[in-house]
């Protein structure tokens, strides 16, 4: 017999859910215009919206805002998390932010000039926005496995070496600041790149002296699957493939609100001390002191203790077998679902889900309308809303990927809780013919996922045709 286990932690403190009847899931997702993102949370029974500032603090950080530094300047705090930042991941000089796109935004100001390229295993959306803002061009250096949802590849967040090189042919180095390298890939499906291609990447671009620049958000999921797939990692603790895999970079831009197990905060660092000086010139400009950033000194005391408490190896195992205790589950029922199991989120295939709306009857967010108004499960969708518009031709860009993302929050939910998710979506899947398209009542002209209203495509305004309502 297979030995179980359970969460590396016990309960202290509890938060009662939501439980609404289906009239008023109803009435909570027309008033928020079909869109996830637009529903109170009070009217949201289990919130797998995403994984980002909903952690569960430790007893260890919720004790320590209270020692919380909040001096204007050189605060002790800032220096427990700047000492954090360089004993586990290795950089020498740290800026804080509020969050991660604070350091992208300083990072994309201060390396792209107009007419640059950014090459990315794949886009995120407030990353690619930034460089876009900056008069850059993102272009996609994923390997081909990345977009398709079916295809099994231990490391399919990595780059492809020969889409780097064209560019690199095609618009010469100097056109390309540095490379963009997430770890993991959100939107590919929370997948993994290897130690082997971080380091060949790594490689290739000193060889041309172009910077690579982390999206380290989710870098600790990204050492487990390392350790865990690939060849001589797997007696190595995640702190030493961390470590290592934060040295094949020049510096990172960090969404604390992840990895870090904190609900507010974010870093920029780097190695090279001419950059940073001149980012902390833009950090007083757009952030605060260079000893805050944008946080409380008691945010910075938390983050300082959840930079070391995820690389605990109990920790990790558990957070990424809750994933899987999800998508193993889906899989076993026969739901379309992106393979393999990433890191932060189960993805839901809504093209195979629903066979019969084509993309633009936006698929992936009529299926998080529909797995709200079933369960109250909050999902976010991950598909052409997303993906935006072309800035050139100002037509939908169209991703092959057209996803529901369920998000885990970090040391949240017991795996109860994931299978009542399960439940819902193997219900709503038998359904599946009764949900309709949606179209789009309101776009916003940036991020539009965010903001954007919806409106069922059916006769009736029913999103799911009453007979087969489902509770
Ligand atoms: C991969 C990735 N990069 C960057 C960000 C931006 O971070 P933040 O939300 O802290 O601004 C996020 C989340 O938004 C993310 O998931
Ligand atoms: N980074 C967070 C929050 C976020 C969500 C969607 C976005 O497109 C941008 C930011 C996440 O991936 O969940």
């Amino acid at each position: 017999m297979k030995r179980r286990t359970a969460e590396p932690f016990k309960i202290k403190s509890v938060e009662t859910l939501a439980m609404l009847s289906y009239e008023e899931r109803k009435q909570s997702l027309q008033q928020a215009g079909y869109n996830t993102f637009l529903i109170d949370s009070k009217d949201v029974y289990i919130d797998l919206l995403t994984d980002s500032g909903t952690t569960a603090m430790s007893d260890a950080q919720w004790g320590a805002l209270m020692t919380g530094d909040e001096a204007y300047a050189g605060s002790k705090s800032w220096k427990k998390l700047e000492k954090a930042v360089r004993d586990v991941y290795g950089y020498q000089f740290v800026l804080p932010t509020h969050q991660g796109r604070g350091a992208e935004n300083i990072l994309s100001q201060l390396k792209i000039q107009k007419g640059d390229y950014v090459p990315g295993n794949m886009y995120f959306t407030t990353t690619r926005a930034h460089q876009e803002m900056n008069g850059a061009t993102f272009v996609d250096i994923i390997i081909d496995e990345a977009h398709d949802p079916t295809i099994e590849h231990p490391f399919k967040g990595n780059v492809d070496l020969a889409k780097l090189q064209r560019l690199i042919d095609k618009v010469g180095a100097e056109k390309i600041p540095y490379v963009c390298l997430a770890v993991t890939v959100n939107l590919a499906g929370g997948q993994p790149v290897s130690m082997e291609n971080m380091k060949e990447v790594y490689e290739l671009c000193q060889k041309h002296d172009i910077d690579v620049m982390l999206d380290a958000t989710r870098c600790v999921e990204n050492a487990f699957f390392i350790k865990e797939r690939e060849a001589g990692q797997a007696n190595r603790s995640i702190a030493a493939i961390l470590k290592e895999m934060m040295s094949y970079s020049d510096g990172c831009t960090m969404s604390g609100k992840k990895d870090c197990l904190v609900n507010i905060g974010g870093f920029l660092a780097m190695n090279d001390e001419d950059l940073y000086i001149r980012s902390r010139e833009l950090v007083v400009v757009y952030e605060g002191m260079p000893s805050y950033g944008g946080m409380a000194g008691r945010d910075m005391e938390a983050m300082a203790i959840g930079i070391r408490e995820a690389v605990d190896d109990h920790y990790i195992a558990h957070r990424i077998g809750q994933v899987r205790h999800l998508g193993q589950q889906l899989i076993d029922a026969g739901i379309p679902v992106v393979k393999p199991i990433g890191g932060h989120a189960v993805f839901l295939d809504a093209r195979a889900f629903l066979p019969h709306l084509s993309q633009e009857e936006f698929p992936a967010q009529a299926l998080a309308a529909a797995l709200y108004l079933d369960s109250g499960v909050r999902s976010m969708e991950r598909g052409i809303v997303s993906a935006g518009r072309d800035i050139t031709t100002g037509n939908h860009n169209k991703p092959n990927l057209e996803l529901v993302r369920l998000t885990i929050p970090r040391r949240v939910y017991t795996n109860n809780h994931m299978d009542v998710v399960v439940d819902s979506i193997v219900d709503l899947y038998e359904k599946r013919d009764a949900i309709c398209g949606l179209k789009m009542d309101y776009e916003p002209p940036t991020l539009r996922f965010f903001n954007a209203r919806f409106s069922p495509l059916s006769a009736n305004g029913e999103l799911i045709s009453e007979e087969n309502r489902l509770l």
